[in-house]
């Protein structure tokens, strides 16, 4: 057995002390970058912060950002990760897994650039939340809000795009055929794919908002798709259709694990509505994040304000869009949930004993969709698998129900391909594992777990 396998055959995580990897680029340029942006935000927003609170919100301002500057050094010096001071909900859960790194009495033995890739940058985010937490009145004052909404404004041109096609797919949606239907599917569920470009932490705060037609590129996106299981996505929505009254077929419940608020949000907004409108589902259950998190990804301030913003546009099919989303929100036919597990560093294999209850809602789901690199990261456990790997083996018995990761490629791991596959890629685009130019809708079957 590979000296780098433990006995269960599970690679390594990655980490940035394998010198020169992505993770050591990251954890060495990318986070002290997002860090910096964070305290200038925070520098460049004392006047409101005055304004505001008075004195109090100058002294907090203050003393966040000495905080966040000695994380920063921290960092940038390799020094020991620090147990959380916050006693908030989910800080026992962050000091136990502290805990069971370290190696015992050997503080030294989890650092910035020592421990796992995965841990160390979930927890830099976390640790930018207890600098603003432990300095009320600026405790609730999201860091990322002005990169986020720049996001969604940049993008009209193609939201509203994504909303006129809408329009016209629902307004035939009786005559389509089964065929038609798939077809439309099909589309809507890699425009969702692709809007995950549009994500700030890789770009580490650089704009990279959608300007085209999501629609138009579709097809010259198409054989960048590395491993494409829409089929088997369509026949669990289709196989879902319960048998009801003889003349209602009830659907199912989709539930999507949300990933990067902006454009993104919008395009998996646009594919729950179709999947709803079309009778293909009965109710979506959106996931996403209790505070702030790698830059851009969705808090429930986010969900409510863009579907509101969509509602407030100057655009007849965006507004109308919007109202229907509200609608769908105020039926219960969407609903809005951030479990804290999400924002804990932990593999997904670990969510059954980690979570058991959200293990337990997401088993409830007929199919569930998870946007993004992250969540692809904690789906493998951010392994260094071989590419060949099925994607089931690096599960590790994680599977509440059907699920299906729509992941646009922004770290180097990434299993499931065919043999000679990824020594191809390489030869063709060195960093097509982290470039972002490449995707997968890839399907993974449910697990009978506790
Ligand atoms: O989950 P997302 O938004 O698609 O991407 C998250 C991400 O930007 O953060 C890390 C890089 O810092 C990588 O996991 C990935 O590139
Ligand atoms: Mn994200």
């Amino acid at each position: 057995m590979a000296a780098d396998q433990n006995l269960l055959g599970v690679p390594p995580s990655l980490s940035a002390k394998v010198v020169g990897s992505f993770a050591y680029l990251t954890v060495r340029d990318r986070l002290p970058t997002i860090l910096t942006k964070v305290i200038d935000t925070i520098h460049r927003n004392k006047n409101k912060f005055f304004e505001e609170y008075g004195e109090e919100g100058i002294q907090a301002e203050k003393q966040t950002i000495s905080l966040l500057s000695k994380m920063r050094n921290e960092l940038q010096t390799d020094k020991p990760v620090l147990a959380l001071t916050d006693c908030l909900q989910d800080t026992e859960s962050w000091n136990q897994y502290l805990q069971r790194h370290q190696i015992e009495g050997d503080e030294e033995s989890v650092s910035w650039f020592k421990s796992p890739w995965l841990y160390v940058e979930c927890y830099m985010y976390r640790r930018i939340q207890e600098a603003l937490w432990l300095n009320p009145p600026i405790s609730d004052y999201d860091v990322f809000n002005e990169g986020k909404t720049q996001s969604f404004f940049e993008s009209q041109q193609a939201v509203m795009a994504l909303c006129t096609y809408l329009e016209g797919v629902k307004k035939n949606m009786e005559e389509i055929s089964k065929n038609q239907l798939f077809e439309q599917f099909n589309k809507l569920l890699q425009v969702s794919l692709w809007g995950n470009k549009c994500d700030l932490s890789i770009s580490a705060g650089q704009d990279n908002s959608q300007k085209t037609s999501p629609i138009d590129s579709l097809d010259s996106l198409q054989p960048l798709i590395l491993v494409d299981d829409s089929n088997m996505v369509w026949s669990t929505l289709t196989s879902m259709q319960r048998p009801g009254q003889p003349e209602k077929i009830t659907a199912g419940r989709v539930d999507i694990v949300l990933d990067n608020a902006g454009f993104e949000l919008v395009t998996d907004l646009i594919l729950a509505d179709f999947l709803v409108s079309s009778g293909l589902v009965r109710e979506v259950h959106f996931h996403g994040k209790s505070f702030p998190w790698f830059v851009s990804d969705v808090t429930a301030h986010d969900f409510q304000w863009t579907i509101r913003q969509t509602m407030a546009a100057n655009h007849r099919w965006m507004s109308k869009s919007g109202v229907q989303w509200q609608m769908y929100v105020k039926e219960g036919v969407w609903s809005y949930h951030d479990h804290p597990f999400w924002t804990l560093p932990h593999e997904f294999c670990d969510m059954a004993t980690d979570a058991p209850d959200l293990y337990a809602t997401l088993k409830a789901a007929d199919l569930v969709l998870f946007k993004g690199d992250l969540n692809y990261r904690k789906l493998t456990g951010d392994r260094d698998w071989d590419h060949t790997v099925s994607f089931d083996t690096a599960l590790r018995g994680f599977g509440p129900a059907p699920l299906c990761s729509l992941r646009t490629l922004k770290a180097n791991v990434q299993v499931g391909l065919q043999p000679g596959q990824g020594e191809k890629l390489t030869s063709q685009n060195p960093d097509w594992m982290t470039s972002g130019k490449y995707a997968v809708i890839q399907f993974g079957s449910p697990k009978d777990q506790i």
